[in-house]
Parts: structure tokens; C-alpha cells; sequence
């Protein structure tokens, strides 16, 4: 694939070939237009783009849809808001190319003035800093996580700092909380968050208080009263309207029940340890027909290709048919949405549910949350899958769509409600979503949904007057990873007598994964990934990086090379997501690059490679990234480049987790890891990764299983008879 195949979804545009850019494209092959500017900032070109171009004409400002570094003659349109808000700021064309990140994000620039256009950091190397406040970093929000840092500034409860408050740095956020930055952002009107979102600050309506309605100008006002009053769609004349529809999935029943082959290590799932604690814990099944679903779930478990249970399955199944709350964690790729969504809808079928007829308002018994676009577009897929021949209605929405599209789906009925945080809210406030009869809520990446990124909303959505108190509905929570600090906070979702199964560490990396960590400096990363990819040849491969602009920039390097290449990311239109997604899985494009926006839950097949570029700032996301390979009882490599400018705060948790996955460990990291201060390799691994239940009841009580206090299983080793 060249640059110029209008079908790929990757962006190009041009890039200085000072200071460890790429340099343009081949001129040739792209629509170019010089507009050489003060900035040295160069050409400005156009990407023959499937449904636009990106082009900025000098001194205009770039929609937000637009690559930001798409250039501008004005030599401050790099961040675009930035542009229009102040534009007198000290962006200015004093830096050469892209080579000092902070001097694109001009609120950095003003920030931190003793900082303000010096080219640091030559080259591409500065991704961190790159760019606007919220482009900085795109996993930022999990080196914030814990509900402290910056996140409680803007607390959702508007309590102050401190508390439980959205981050500001935090890609998933921004997607599904548009309004955060509607006041800034929507002024530029970008097509990328839910139309109701953008041009006036509402912050979705569902935050209770306007104040940044009021904040803002009388129009917000206006808007705002109108779309309370049902009387308009917010924001419909407010920039480009969001208008994209996501094409319904195939329905033919091949398609539906597609699905890959297990892998040769999934037998050795069963020599996992398997925890359990909590009170009185229902035993674990040891195969499909002990869970007695009814004949039609059977046949679709069988058509999925399922035969055998996966340890958390085994656990989960008979906890949740036993109508407990349960949190449980287990590896990346081992069935944690299976082992969600049968016993659900296993309850559903037994209580004889009425098919859902339209209505306006529909009352779904089951909602499931999740943090991305595409993760709840999978676990719909899987849903309907399950749900398959059954009257039950499964359906999913979720922010970058047209909002007249979500409430279609939901008003033909709708028995499990698939939504993104955002779009649930506005359902909900718009009344298309009534929560009287929810019976199961469902958190998957549960440690991510109560981050300080979702938690606002998902506090709020339990604190609804109409939704079912915690003891009279079933909660329950999925991850790879669960802190302590979030475990506390889900207790409070949770009812005390909860369930908690760990398969294997909690955080713990899947073993199928073949772990390798280089040490590559940030100017060396770009040779050393072509290398790899080269050496890799076709083989399906996951690149992240640390933000939106860098995965653009990669995506286009890697084009350029000649690598088939597309990106996914935050600041891509939900249509390009979604086709850089089929791209990618169809093999049209075999290397994706992407930000932690596509760490969590997809679940792709044939993802042989993942490559950390770029490390996210905290090892619970290096454990969701390099799961998007491996999966399933499929084998898988991941290599992470190892800056130890930037990364060595991570070699300590890398080297546990290294260790426990039985992967080779680097002397070069055991050295930084031993050397970084307060190393401490005598505490327990729990310290880190919360091997445990962190309630203060369990505690130390691990494997007592007298009184069903605790069980400790090794499924296969401790219990043959699973096999
Ligand atoms: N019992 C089973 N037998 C065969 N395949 C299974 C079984 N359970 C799940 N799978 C398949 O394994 C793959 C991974 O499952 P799933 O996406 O639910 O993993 P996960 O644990 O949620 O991963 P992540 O932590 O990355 O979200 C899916 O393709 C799913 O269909």
C-alpha cells in the first residue's frame, strides 16, 4: 500500500526532516502545496481521505477532525484550540519543525514559560509533551489513577481536589466525556465527540449543575434549556454535526458466530491458580453442561466454538447463576466476557424475559459498561452472539455516532444496554433509558470504569434515583487488573458479601506472551521498530505509543516505508476507527499503530506482535497492551523499547511482572530495577499488584477454605477431575 491508496486509513501529511523527523512525503505522491511559512513548518498537505481531505488553507483554523499539525501558515495553529483561545500566546514559529513537543500545545508553552520553545528534546523524542494538554500523553490517566493528582481539580463531585474527579489527560475520557473540554474544543467544532457535547460546555447534561452552561455565553444557555426540554438535539446547529452511523454488523448466522481457533496453550489454563473469597462462594463448574443452561445458550456456546471452560468461567458462571456480586480478575484473553454475559443471560431466559417491544422509553434488566467505542461494539458482538435465537435484544451505543442512531436502536427494544459511560448518560438524561428494571450492571475493565476518568459517571449512574439500589440488583466487575485503591472503591458498588476470584496475579501478564524488553533510546526507536517489522513481514502487529499525534506521525513513517500501516487513536473520526479496525483485522493493513485507546478488551485475531514504542507510564496498561496478543491459549511476542530516560520508573514492576510470567529478564533492567530508590524486592508482589482481596475482613485468611471463608484452587494441578 502507498501513501496515495485512498482506501488506506492512515494520515499523512507533511513532516521536517530536521531533527529526527521522517520528512515529508514523497511530494510526488502527495497533493502538496507549499506554504513555507515562519515556522519552517513547511508543506501543506492534502491526504485523499476516503470522505475528506485534510487541508488547511493559511490563517484558517483547523477543525479538531484535522490533524493538528496539519499545518497553517499562521505557525500557531498546532494545537488548535489553542488558537482561537489565545492567540497571542507564545506558540510561536520559534521552533524548528516538530522538534521540541512543547511548543505545539500552547497551554504547555504558557504554563511553563521557562520552558516555551526550546527544542529540548530534538526530534520525534518528545512525545510526552507533546502537543496540547490532552494530547500529552494518552495513558496519562492511569499514572494518575487512584482518585489523586489533578483528576480531583475537576471533580466530578465537585467536591474539590482530591476527589473522584475526571482526568483531564485522559483519551478514553475524552471520547466519552466530550464535555469536559466543550467549552474549549467545541468552539472548533470537531466532529469527534457526541454532537450534544460539543460548542457550549454542557458536559452532556448529565452532571446535574450547568455551571459551565452558565459560564459560557446565553446561547450555551439557550441551547442548553432547549435540549433539557427535549425540544431539540443540543448542538444541532453548533459545528459539523456528528452524522456518522456505524454500519449494522453482518447478521447471517456464519457471521454472527465466527470465531478463532484456541490456541495450544489453553489446556494449560487450567493449571492456574484460581482464588476465591468472600462468603460462602458456590463451587466451581467444571464443564458448559454443569452451568444446565437452557438448549438454545448450549447450541450457541457450541456454534461460538466453546468446549471447554476457562478457569474464570469455571468460577464466575456458577457466582453469578448464584445471583452474587462478584469482582474477578483474570489474564488478558481468557474469556471474561463469556464468563459475564451466559450466566446473564442464562437468569434472563430462566425468568421468562418478555421480548422488548418499541417503545420510547425502553428498561433494559441488563447494562454493561466498558471504557472504549470499539471494546462495547466487541462485547455487543458477543452478546448478541450468546443471545442468539433467544427473544432477548441486545443493544450498543456509544459516543462518536449519530445520537438519533443510539436512540433508534434503543426504542425497537432493548433487554442489555452495551454503552460507552457518555452515551449511557445522555440516554438516560434524555429519557430513552429508564433503569427501574435493571437487574445486572456490568463493569468491564472495571479497575478502569471507577478510575478517576469514569468513576464521576459511574457513581452517578448508581446513584440514579430510579436505578435499583446495590442489593436488589447484581453487580459485577471484570478486569485484567484491579489496584487496591480500586478495589476499595468498587466495594462501594458492590454488595459487602461480594465475591472476589483472582485467576492467577491479579495484574499479572498472560504467560502466552513472549515478553522482550529493549533498551532503545528515543531517537533510535524508529530504525529499531522498521527492523522489527521488517523482520516480522505480515504478521498481524499492535504498535502503541504515548499520544494521538505520535501514533499519526508513526502510521505515516511506517506508510512511508512501505509498511501497510493504519492508526487508531482519540482524535480519529469514529468512521476511521472503525474501518482502521477492519483494516487491521482483515490483515489490509497489518500493522496497526496505536495510543492506550486500544489497550483494553479488543479481542483481534491473529495479533502475533505487540510493539511498546512508546511504554504507557504504568505497568497495569503494559499488561492490557501486550494482551492484545497471546490470547485465548494463542501464543504471542510483545517487545517494549526501553527509554531509560523516561521509563525507568517502570523496571521494577516490569521485572515482576517479567518474572511471574516466567520471561527472561534483562540484566541491564534487573540493575535499574535494584538501583531505583526504595527498590524493595523483600516485599510481597502484592504490594504492587494486590494479589489478594483487599478487604480488611479476608485478609491473611488466604486458603482457608473452612467455612468457605477462602478457596485456593489450582485448577488441572490441585483437581484433575477439571480436565
Ligand atoms: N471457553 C472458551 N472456549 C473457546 N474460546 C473462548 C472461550 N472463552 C472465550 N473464548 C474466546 O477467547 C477470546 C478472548 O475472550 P475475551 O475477549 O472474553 O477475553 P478477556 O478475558 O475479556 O480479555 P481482555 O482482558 O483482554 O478483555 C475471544 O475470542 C473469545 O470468544
Amino acid at each position: 500500500m502507498s501513501l496515495l491508496d485512498p482506501s488506506s486509513t492512515a494520515i499523512a501529511w507533511p513532516f521536517c526532516k530536521e531533527d529526527g523527523f521522517p520528512g515529508r512525503p514523497n511530494e510526488s505522491s502527495f497533493n502538496c502545496s507549499q506554504s513555507t511559512n515562519s515556522t519552517g513548518f513547511g508543506n501543506i498537505c492534502t491526504w485523499p481521505q476516503r470522505s475528506r481531505s485534510f487541508r488547511c488553507q493559511a490563517g484558517e483554523v483547523p477543525n479538531r477532525s484535522q490533524p493538528m499539525w496539519s499545518g497553517s501558515s499562521s505557525g500557531r495553529s498546532f494545537g488548535n484550540w489553542d488558537v482561537n483561545e489565545e492567540p497571542n500566546r507564545g506558540c510561536q514559529p520559534r521552533m524548528r519543525g516538530f522538534t521540541s513537543g512543547r511548543n505545539f500545545g500552547s497551554r504547555d508553552a504558557s504554563e511553563n514559560p521557562n520552558t516555551e520553545n526550546t527544542p529540548r528534546e530534538g526530534g520525534f523524542g518528545s512525545g510526552r509533551s507533546f502537543g496540547n494538554r490532552e494530547e500529552r500523553t494518552e495513558d496519562a490517566h492511569s499514572r494518575s489513577r487512584g482518585f489523586s493528582r489533578r483528576g480531583g481539580a475537576r471533580g466530578d463531585f465537585r467536591g474539590g481536589r482530591g476527589g473522584f474527579g475526571p482526568s483531564q489527560y485522559n483519551e478514553n475520557e475524552q471520547q466519552e466525556r466530550g464535555p469536559h473540554f466543550g467549552l474549549r474544543r467545541g468552539m472548533l467544532g470537531g466532529p469527534t465527540g457526541d454532537q450534544e457535547h460539543r460548542g457550549f460546555g454542557v458536559r452532556g447534561g448529565y452532571r446535574g449543575g450547568n455551571e459551565e452552561v452558565i459560564a459560557g455565553s446565553g446561547r450555551s444557555k439557550l441551547l442548553y434549556c432547549t435540549w433539557k426540554s427535549g425540544a431539540m438535539e443540543s448542538g444541532d446547529n453548533q459545528g459539523p454535526k456528528v452524522t456518522y452511523m456505524p454500519p449494522p454488523p453482518p447478521d447471517d448466522e456464519e457471521a454472527i458466530f465466527a470465531h478463532y481457533q484456541t490456541g495450544i496453550n489453553f489446556d494449560k489454563y487450567d493449571t492456574i491458580l484460581v482464588k476465591v473469597s468472600g462468603l460462602d462462594p458456590p463451587p466451581a463448574i467444571l464443564t458448559f453442561e454443569e452451568a444446565n443452561l437452557c438448549q438454545t445458550l448450549n447450541k450457541n456456546i457450541a456454534k461460538a466454538g466453546y468446549s471447554k471452560l476457562t478457569p474464570v468461567q469455571k468460577y464466575s458462571i456458577p457466582i453469578i447463576l448464584a445471583g452474587r456480586d462478584l469482582m474477578a480478575c483474570a489474564q488478558t484473553g481468557s474469556g471474561k466476557t463469556a464468563a459475564f454475559l451466559l450466566p446473564i443471560l442464562a437468569h434472563m431466559m430462566n425468568d421468562g424475559i418478555a421480548a422488548s417491544h418499541f417503545k420510547e422509553q425502553q428498561e433494559p434488566e441488563c447494562i454493561i459498561v466498558a471504557p472504549t467505542r470499539e471494546l462495547i461494539n466487541q462485547i455487543f458482538l458477543e452478546a448478541r452472539k450468546f443471545a442468539y435465537g433467544t427473544c432477548i435484544r441486545p443493544v450498543v451505543i456509544y459516543g462518536g455516532t449519530q445520537t438519533v442512531h443510539s436512540i433508534r436502536q434503543i426504542m425497537q427494544g432493548c433487554n442489555i444496554l452495551c454503552a460507552t459511560p457518555g452515551r449511557l448518560m445522555d440516554m438516560i438524561n434524555k429519557e430513552k433509558v429508564g433503569l427501574r428494571k435493571v437487574k445486572y450492571l456490568v463493569l468491564d475493565e472495571a479497575d478502569r470504569m471507577l478510575d478517576m476518568g469514569f468513576g464521576p459517571e459511574m457513581k452517578k449512574l448508581v446513584s440514579y434515583p430510579s436505578m435499583p439500589p446495590k442489593d436488589k440488583r447484581q453487580t459485577l466487575m471484570f478486569s485484567a487488573t484491579f489496584p487496591e485503591e480500586i478495589q476499595r472503591l468498587a466495594g462501594e458498588f458492590l454488595k459487602t458479601e461480594y465475591l472476589f476470584v483472582v485467576v492467577g496475579q491479579v495484574g499479572g501478564a498472560c504467560s502466552d506472551v513472549q515478553q522482550s524488553i529493549l533498551q532503545v533510546d528515543q531517537y533510535s526507536k524508529r530504525e529499531k521498530l522498521i527492523d522489527i517489522l521488517l523482520s516480522i513481514g505480515k504478521e498481524r502487529t499492535m504498535v502503541f505509543v504515548a499520544t494521538k499525534k505520535k501514533a499519526d506521525f508513526i502510521a505515516t513513517f511506517l506508510c512511508q516505508e512501505k509498511i501497510a500501516t493504519t492508526s487508531i487513536h482519540g482524535d480519529r473520526e469514529q468512521r476511521e476507527r472503525e474501518e482502521a479496525l477492519r483494516d487491521f483485522r482483515s490483515g489490509k493493513c497489518p500493522v496497526l499503530v496505536a495510543t492506550s485507546v486500544a489497550a483494553r478488551g479488543l479481542d483481534i485475531e491473529n495479533v502475533q506482535h505487540v510493539v511498546n514504542f512508546d511504554l504507557p507510564s504504568t505497568i497495569d496498561e503494559y499488561v492490557h497492551r501486550i494482551g492484545r496478543t497471546g490470547r485465548c491459549g494463542n501464543i504471542g511476542k510483545a517487545i517494549s523499547f526501553f527509554d531509560l530516560k523516561t521509563d525507568s520508573h517502570l523496571a521494577e514492576p516490569l521485572l515482576k511482572v517479567l518474572s511471574d510470567a516466567q520471561q527472561e529478564v534483562p540484566v541491564w533492567l534487573e540493575e535499574i530495577a535494584f538501583s531505583a530508590p526504595g527498590a524493595n524486592f523483600s516485599i510481597p508482589r502484592g504490594s504492587i499488584f494486590a494479589s489478594v482481596d483487599t478487604r480488611k475482613t479476608y485478609q491473611g485468611k488466604d486458603g482457608m477454605n473452612a467455612g468457605g471463608l477462602n478457596q485456593s484452587y489450582a485448577t488441572g494441578s490441585a483437581d484433575e477431575s477439571w480436565d
